[in-house]
Order: structure tokens, then sequence, then C-alpha cells
């Protein structure tokens, strides 16, 4: 793989598994290794790679993402990119993953957000793991085995809202943008689009953002919430797993323009996170801020 391929289609994923001999659940594993090459961790020299397969039988890579010169909880963990290259794409459910080492605490909390979280089967490929009893003979244990008595959706949530990787449209809107036509309102479109896909039913504060490359290139991400809060993905980090994933590989820098939409009185707002990150990691790049209203 020269170019990284963050998504690989169904038929793509049978060929390859037919090409090496193995099943699809089995190519898995073997695609940690190059999936760690990916991911970017000047802070800890810590390469993680997470692959998963989806109910649609499309195969998503996660990779972690450390940001110098920001305190620590700005990084993105290879599961929690996973899970946003899954969200990105439209995948509505997680099924297996392989992962090279030990998911911590904060990714079992946030796989939480996924339906049925308890029942997506885990293969933790570093070869320091003593094998677990409650692993199948494919080696893939159930999430639920390694982070019982669980914190949850459940918890907060009436039942009939939709999860994380599940359908939804937050029915926000921005004053007169469907007559506006500048070079920014296409940015401001894709912003609000995102928006409407984010995933906060703690705060009810979805918000989303839209990046633009020196090529012209548009990126998105949106805000993705955990009931424990914490955990929560931001909507800046969120289009970084975008720009990482389809970016062509490139530094920061290349990232010139930004724009955020949110609601003007949210309790839980994005604006200074996301100028912080996005003026430490790329100093040129212009951030605006719009707001929006519920429809
Ligand atoms: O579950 C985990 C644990 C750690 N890391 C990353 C975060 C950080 O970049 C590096 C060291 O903790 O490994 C992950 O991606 N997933
Ligand atoms: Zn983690």
């Amino acid at each position: 793989m020269d170019k990284p391929d963050f998504v690989i289609r169904p038929e793509e994923a049978e060929s390859a598994a037919k090409q090496l001999g193995v099943s699809v659940l089995e190519l898995l594993p073997s695609l940690v290794k190059p999936a760690k090459s990916y991911a970017r961790p000047p802070i800890s020299k810590f390469n993680v790679g997470a692959v998963g397969l989806g109910s649609s039988g499309r195969i998503f890579l996660g990779v972690n993402v450390e940001f110098p010169g920001l305190p620590l909880h700005h990084s993105i963990h290879a599961e929690q990119f996973l899970i946003t290259n899954l969200t990105l794409n439209g995948e509505h459910q997680l099924k297996y993953v392989a992962v090279s080492s030990a998911p911590c605490g904060h990714c079992r909390q946030f796989f939480q957000e996924i339906r049925d979280a308890p029942a997506i089967r885990i293969l933790i490929t570093d070869p320091n793991e003593s094998p677990d009893s409650a692993a199948d003979s494919d080696g893939f244990l159930p999430l639920g085995s390694i982070l019982p008595h669980r914190f949850g959706p459940d918890d907060l949530l009436e039942k009939d809202i939709p999860l994380l990787l599940e359908p939804h449209d937050n029915r926000l809107a921005i004053s007169d943008l469907d007559s506006e036509n500048t070079a920014e309102s296409e940015l401001k479109r894709t912003a609000l689009a995102a928006a409407n896909r984010s995933y906060a039913p703690y705060s009810l504060c979805p918000s989303g953002v839209s990046l633009v490359d020196c090529d012209g290139k548009v990126y998105r991400g949106w805000y993705m919430e955990s009931a424990a809060y914490n955990p929560s993905l931001g909507p800046v980090q969120a289009a970084l797993v975008d720009y990482v994933a389809n970016g062509g590989g490139g530094g920061y820098e290349r990232i010139v323009g930004a724009v955020l939409v949110e609601k003007e009185d949210a309790v839980v707002r994005q604006e200074h996170t996301a100028k912080l990150l996005l003026q430490t990691i790329s100093p040129k790049c212009d951030l605006k801020v719009f707001h929006c209203y519920g429809a």
C-alpha cells in the first residue's frame, strides 16, 4: 500500500482474502501492521493501528494521531479514528475489530455509543498479550468481556434515540444560506451538513466542521459524544480524521481554511477549543464560526 486506503470495499476485501487463502475475518489482523504505518504519533512514537469490519462488508482503518504543542487530551486514539471513519462513511454497524494493542479504558468506553457494543468482537494482535479464556477459536473476544458492568447510553437515554452509527438528522439551519454563493458558502454548507449528522444526545449541542486544503479539497467531521463525557471527540478532530484518511498524507499546514457551525446558545461550545487546535497545527488557517438554529 503506497497511498493510504482507509476504507476497503467488500469486493476488494474478498479478493485480497482469496489471494492470501484466508477468510475476510482473518484478513483483519494482517492489515493491522500496514495500518500502524499511517499513524501520526510524534509525541509517543507509539503507533497504533485498528482495523474494523462493518456490517456492509467494508473494512475501515484507524490510527492514532497526536498534536505537539497541545495538552494530550487532544489526541485521537486509533479506535476513535476507526469509529469516526465508520460514521463519516455512513457505516451502520461495527462487527469485528483487530487492534495492535489492548484498547485503553477510554476507547472501551467510546465503543459503548455503538448499538449492542458488548457484542462487538475484538482481536488484540500484540504478541505479548496472553490468551484470554473469553476468546473464540478465531481469537476474537466480545467487547463485553473486557468492559463488564458498563456505563453507557442506556444509563442516560431513552431506548429509541439513534446511537452513534445510526442515521439521524439534527434539523439545523442557518438563515439565508440557500441564497449565498461565495467560496465560503460551500464550506459553510458542508459544516452545516456535518453538524446535522453530529451525535450529541447528551448535551444536545451538535456541531460540525469543514476544512479546505491549499488545493481546494474539502474535508468534514462532526462532534460525537460519549455518555461518560470525557471520551467525546470534537468536530475538528473528526474533520482531521477525514484529512488524514483522504488528504494524501500531507502535513496540517496544508489546511488553509475552516468553518465551524454550532448553536449560538450552546451549553457545550467548540469555538475556543477548535481555534486553539487549528491555530496550533496550521497557524495560517483561517477559522470562521457560524451559528445555526433548530429547524
Ligand atoms: O487504546 C489506545 C491506547 C493508546 N492509544 C494511543 C494514544 C497515544 O497516541 C498513544 C500512547 O498512549 O497510543 C490508542 O490509539 N489507543
Ligand atoms: Zn484508547
